[in-house]
């Protein structure tokens, strides 16, 4: 057997071809603070149009996570995510080539588009390539290719800015993509028996499943306690480290510790090498224990705890804030078994609609937080600027901090609820809920 005919081998190259197109995601969604001066000499932006084209990325990612689900069930991964991994590549040309600040718009909103189809993707093939019990890990590794495309979005993309130019950079970017999504359409089929290969030991063949049904599985969702405990708990960890990341973490360091951009940015970058490492480690050991609440309450617990440093002591020494945001993002991890715990709730071939409902609240989290964040900043102004941005109070910070800090407390306590849910019986938190936690 070959690498494509052995099935435990060429779920592997699907898998990467689907990994490549997220690290691209990844990629064009944190690039904005890269190319930010040169979008606005290159198209005249004001702050206010700049913002507007980061978030209209997120906001439309968020609105096309349930559409992508059912898409994902019904049609396969194989077909949503070469289409979506084709209209972002297509996206990152258009954006590569835009005259005026409309054409980057449009181009921006066709990279989000795409974009928002491929986690989903990705989760969808791997509930029918691994066993249940490798599923967390999947997840996991999946979101570890998050944190890479976080740390290729600093550095690295700013000196190949830097050299090459970003035009040629984001259209290479597409070129790859491209490439990708050809290799998704070809590698990536529904399942074994439709690649023509041996079943996979422990993994079903999932059956088809109509749009009534997938209608039928969506209201049961939004009437799922479950569902909604668990959404919670993805809303508060992706959006407190989408917001650490992507906004708050930098100008807390200026402002609070005086300290340049580019050292600052050491910090937030020290939080995507804990993106890197920790959803893949929690994970494997959630798979390993055969337990998904336990490790998902402690980890959500300590990342509220590394969080609470900040606005419990105001300005703690900075290593500490180092541990800190290294620490929430390896934490993190712990509100990726969200995804797979929603998902052992439904049967297999509603999974992706799962999935993509709690996905959605992790990316509402990501919209939501940083503004409600930016306007708790607002009323600490100091009335100065700082690198021509508003400079906030230290108490200001704070009290920005703490809501975040008290975002993932809540986070906390609703897996503590599902933890007690379960232990009462009166939820089946895991259609494997006697073995996961008895
Ligand atoms: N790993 C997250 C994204 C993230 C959060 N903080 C830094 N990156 C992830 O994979 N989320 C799912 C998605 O749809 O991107």
């Amino acid at each position: 057997m070959n690498v494509l005919s052995d099935p435990t081998k060429r779920r592997w190259l699907a898998w990467g071809a689907l990994a490549t197109v997220f690290l691209l995601v990844n990629l064009h969604r944190l690039s904005t603070a890269v190319l930010s001066e040169r979008l606005t000499t290159d198209f005249g932006t004001t702050a206010a149009q700049l913002g507007t084209l980061h978030a209209s990325f997120f906001l439309i990612y968020a609105a096309i996570q349930i559409p992508t689900g059912v898409l994902a069930d019904r049609v396969g991964p194989r077909y949503v995510g070469s289409i979506g991994g084709l209209a972002l590549s297509l996206g990152a040309v258009g954006f590569a080539m835009s005259d005026s600040y409309l054409t980057a718009f449009v181009s921006r909103a066709l990279i989000g588009l795409g974009s928002g189809v491929i986690f989903v993707s990705i989760l969808r093939f791997c509930a029918n390539w691994y066993r249940a019990e490798e599923f967390a890990t999947m997840t996991g590794l999946t979101g570890s290719i998050a944190g890479l495309g976080a740390i290729l979005a600093t550095t690295p993309l700013a000196v190949t800015v830097e050299q090459v130019g970003w035009r040629p950079t984001i259209f290479a970017l597409g070129l790859v993509g491209i490439v990708a999504a050809g290799a998704v359409f070809v590698l990536a089929r529904q399942s074994p028996a439709a690649a023509g290969l041996e079943p996979i030991a422990g993994v079903p063949e999932q059956p088809a499943v109509t749009f009534a049904e997938l209608g039928g599985h969506l209201r049961a969702l939004a009437r799922d306690i479950d569902q909604w405990l668990l959404s919670i708990v993805f809303f508060a960890g992706n959006g407190a480290m989408l917001t650490l990341v992507g906004m708050w973490g930098v100008p807390y360091i200026v402002v609070v510790y005086e300290l340049d951009v580019t050292t600052a940015s050491y910090f937030t970058l020290l939080a995507s090498v804990g993106v890197l490492f920790g959803p893949t480690a929690i994970g494997w050991l959630s798979d390993r224990l055969e337990r998904r609440l336990v490790p998902m309450t402690a980890g959500i617990g300590l990342f509220a705890v590394a969080l609470a440093t900040i606005p419990i002591f105001g300005r703690p020494p900075l290593a500490v804030v180092a541990v800190a945001y290294l620490a929430c993002g390896f934490l993190f991890g712990a509100a990726m078994l969200s995804l797979s715990i929603v998902k052992e709730r439904y049967p297999a071939g509603a999974s992706g609609v799962a999935m993509a409902t709690v996905n959605t609240a992790g990316f509402v989290g990501g919209t939501v937080l940083p503004m409600v964040m930016g306007m708790a900043l607002d009323a600490y102004q100091t009335g100065e600027t700082v690198g021509g941005t508003v400079a906030y109070t230290q108490f200001g910070y704070r009290i920005a901090f703490g809501i975040l800090a008290g975002t993932v407390a809540i986070g906390f306590l609703s897996s503590c609820w599902l933890l007690v849910r379960d232990r009462n019986g009166s939820a089946a938190v895991s259609a494997r809920s006697s073995e996961v936690d008895p």
